[in-house]
């Protein structure tokens, strides 16, 4: 299932927050959106998640989810958001019984996204056992758990330390390698968004608009830590940004 999004425009009251968004994520790739604090990148994500209507414009959802979908749009969430009292395996069965499913269909699922996350080993573990970069983990898993059409990730890596991010970022190149997910990933940090997009959406401070959409050919495998390519791609990212983080920077001081 592609998304596309076609004329989307939105004010808060007297606060115009986005303007004009016209993109297209197709099905199987992974596209980022970068931008100044405040220039509406969360708030596109929940347009696309449908947990808010835009002022103008709509979100299209092009073509079926795949046959055994449970829930198309999925979010993994900056703070993982997991039950603390519920093992691994709870936190996962979790979504499974919201939609009925139980006994050894929910097994097979539950081992299916632990074995793609390399977390089989952690089953019976309690979120407060696990690591940041685990805990982020499981809510992956998690997500993965209802097969969604697209995964909707708000800044997924940014409670993690320097380290744990790039293993995580290895662990989403090999999970999308294994078996493409389609996602729009909104990231502040502009070295995951050249590892992990193949598409990056730059949006200009608020009211956000579409500045420019970079795409990047070089498959998501080959892509390694301090590649001389990806380094000068975000050099154009940032070349792009950087007066406008600036001048975002300045007007978020004087709110
Ligand atoms: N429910 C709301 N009511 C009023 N204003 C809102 C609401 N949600 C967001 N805003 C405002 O809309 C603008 C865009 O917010 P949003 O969180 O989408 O930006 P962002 O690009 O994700 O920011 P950041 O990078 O800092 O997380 C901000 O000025 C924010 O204060």
């Amino acid at each position: 299932m592609d998304i596309r999004l076609d004329g989307i425009s939105h004010s808060y009251g007297d606060t115009e927050v986005l303007r004009d968004i016209n993109l297209s994520v197709p099905s199987g790739r992974i596209a980022c959106m970068v931008g100044p604090s405040g220039c509406g990148k969360s708030t596109l994500l929940r347009f696309i998640g449908g947990l808010e209507r835009p002022s103008a414009g709509q979100v299209l959802q092009v073509g079926n989810p795949p046959a055994d979908c449970l829930n198309p749009l999925t979010y993994v969430f900056q703070h993982f958001a997991l039950l603390p009292w519920r093992s691994v395996r709870g936190n996962i069965s979790l979504v499974l019984e919201d939609h009925g499913i139980r006994g050894a269909r929910a097994e097979t699922i539950i081992a299916d996204v632990l074995a793609r996350t390399r977390l089989s080993d952690f089953a019976d573990a309690l979120p407060k056992q696990l690591s940041g970069g685990m805990k982020q983990r499981v809510a992956i898993a998690r997500a993965l758990a209802v097969n969604p059409a697209v995964m909707l990730m708000d800044e997924p890596l940014s409670a993690l330390d320097s380290q744990t991010r790039e293993l995580l970022m290895d662990d989403l190149v090999a999970l999308w390698t294994r078996q493409p997910f389609t996602a729009v990933y909104v990231t502040h940090n502009l070295a995951e968004a050249v590892r992990l997009g193949h598409q990056i959406v730059v949006l200009s401070r608020r009211p956000g608009q579409i500045r420019e959409v970079v795409e990047i050919d070089k498959p998501l495998e080959a892509r390694g830590y301090a590649d001389p390519d990806l380094e000068a791609v975000q050099k154009h990212l940032w070349d792009l940004m950087r007066d406008e983080a600036r001048a975002a920077d300045a007007e978020l001081i004087h709110v």
